[in-house]
């Protein structure tokens, strides 16, 4: 699914009303429907609204809700917010359409003397500004979201929860944005529902369709997409009846160290269940029979050292290479690593120490194979690229970094976001926070390899590899829970996840 900016979903918005064509109110009708249709399915009909309006369309939804809810058992009271001597047109006409229905209580706020109680068992709704804010709240909006969020009602924030930009909110203040508890997105999310401080203001958020023209969504361009199941299977080559394990590649990982060979096991049990044909783990000596027992099925390359990482095997016969996960930082280690890169012309994924060894030697990034994919958390990120004011300067930068380089990164967390050589950005739907937990990156190393060893290209690998491993740490988090889980499991639901995903 696409993301659009807020000014891209006015267009799309005028053009639904010019080539549909639907009168605009009538939209907002749609829109209207469809939060009653969401809240019907919630609540028991006895429930009773608060709905707090501002002076746009946002507002105009919530008046259009508010008749529909009367017209059954919910009780609804209104409060319409006096911040400017004119409404929208569409606001208007349905605040007209109320009055004359006049079921509904409309009171009107002026001064925050006229806020109203209110009642914890209540519900509230927030439609006092959507996509149309132009600045940050001050005054008597300010004032009223911050005594809208003090209060233990649930809160259900129409469109966006009012006072957050749908991107970019480093100028902003979060506290004086509305924390709901849900938010109801019309046809799209926003951008800055993706990134992790603004999580309290939009709590759950779902996606509510109205219908707008899909031919201007195919042809709008966007740098942004949030990732789904079709979107992967789309992307799955398939397997042949005749075919046999060469097929499927050989694939070197390059993980371990003393204290660490569980990252080497992790990363190579992930590899193998998710259909690499061939895998060698290089690893220190003192690995030997660790790898050897704990995972039989990988064929085992030595370091000559007998703790560290410090050379590399004669990599002709490998189809793709990952490096990284428990490897260590040391200066031997460092050597090995900027000889690889010269070397390197095979797909390639870097991860772990491989990447806090790049944050230690800065010109190393200048030196980072084409192509190649690397998968930081949000520390390792910042050791490479620096420091970044929130997530949305930290999501340029990482746009510029692949752009600039050549890379596919993967920017580990909620939402992980995948960039491409070209600047564009995948948001990965799957995962939850029992994943993270000690290991859970060096199963997805493991997957990333198995997948370009596959032949499956840089993005796909990381784009297939991000999902299939948020896909299994759903499946083992709902039967074990989030906090029981750990990096095994996500290898042990693995096969569960491919198979889904083949289904
Ligand atoms: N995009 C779509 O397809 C649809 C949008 N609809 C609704 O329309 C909304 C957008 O409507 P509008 O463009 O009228 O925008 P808003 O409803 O967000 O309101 C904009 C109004 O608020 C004022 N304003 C902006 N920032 C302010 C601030 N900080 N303090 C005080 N006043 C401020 C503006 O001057 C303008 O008058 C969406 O969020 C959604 O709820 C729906 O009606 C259905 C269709
Ligand atoms: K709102």
């Amino acid at each position: 699914m696409k993301i659009f900016t807020s000014k891209q979903i006015a267009e799309i918005d005028a053009f639904t009303i010019a080539h549909e064509p639907i009168a605009s109110i009538d939209l907002m009708e749609r829109a209207a429907e469809q939060l009653f249709s969401w809240i019907k399915k919630r609540y028991s009909e006895e429930q009773s609204f608060q709905i707090f309006v501002g002076p746009g369309n946002n507002g105009g939804d919530g008046l259009a809700l508010a008749r529909l809810l009367s017209k059954t058992k919910f009780k609804v009271e209104v409060y319409l917010v006096k911040v400017s001597k004119n409404l929208s047109v569409d606001c208007q006409v349905n605040l007209d359409r109320l009055r004359s229905q006049n079921l509904v209580s409309i009171s009107e706020i002026s001064t925050s003397h006229d806020f109203p109680v209110i009642f914890d068992d209540s519900v509230d709704v927030d439609a006092l500004l959507g996509s149309g804010l132009s600045r940050p709240l001050d005054g008597l909006l300010k004032d009223l979201v911050l005594y809208l969020n003090t209060s233990k009602a649930e809160l259900v924030a129409i469109d966006i929860p009012s006072g957050l930009f749908g991107e970019d909110n480093s100028l902003n203040n979060l506290h004086h944005c509305v924390r709901a508890d849900y938010t109801l997105s019309f046809q799209f999310p926003k951008l800055s529902f993706l990134f992790p401080e603004n999580v309290d203001c939009v709590g759950n958020w779902q996606v509510l369709p109205i219908g707008l023209h899909s031919r201007i969504i195919d042809e709008m361009e966007s740098p942004y997409q949030l990732v789904d199941e079709n979107d992967i299977k789309k992307r799955l080559k398939k397997r042949g009846r005749f075919s046999h394990k060469g097929i499927y590649g050989h694939g070197l990982l390059i993980s371990g160290s003393y204290g660490k060979m569980g990252a080497a096991i992790l990363a190579s049990k992930a590899a193998l269940r998710s259909g690499i044909g061939l895998l060698s783990t290089h690893i220190p000596r003192l690995g030997y029979d660790i790898m050897q027992t704990a995972v039989p099925e990988s064929m085992v390359s030595i370091d000559r050292s007998d703790i560290i990482f410090t050379e590399y095997p004669d990599l002709e016969s490998f189809e793709a290479i990952g490096i990284g996960p428990g490897i260590d930082t040391k200066q031997n280690s460092f050597r090995a690593l900027e000889e690889l890169f010269e070397e390197c012309d095979k797909p390639l994924v870097l991860d772990a120490d491989a990447l806090n060894i790049m944050g230690q030697n800065p010109q190393l990034k200048d030196n980072l194979p084409k192509g190649c994919v690397l998968t930081p958390h949000v520390k390792e990120f910042e050791r490479l690229v620096g420091s970044c004011s929130d997530s949305f300067d930290r999501n340029m930068k990482q746009r510029d970094f692949s752009k600039k380089q050549s890379v596919v990164m993967v920017l580990k967390g909620a939402f992980s976001a995948i960039t491409d050589q070209n600047g564009r950005c995948y948001f990965n739907s799957t995962g939850n926070p029992g994943m993270a937990t000690a290991g859970s990156g060096d199963v997805l190393t493991g997957i990333i390899l198995s997948l370009l060893s596959q032949g499956y290209p840089s993005l796909d690998a990381a784009l297939i590899g991000v999902y299939v491993h948020g896909l299994a740490g759903d499946m083992a988090a709902d039967e074990l829970g989030q906090e029981a889980l750990i990096a095994g499991d996500l290898v042990e639901y693995l096969p569960k996840a491919w198979k889904k995903l083949r289904e």
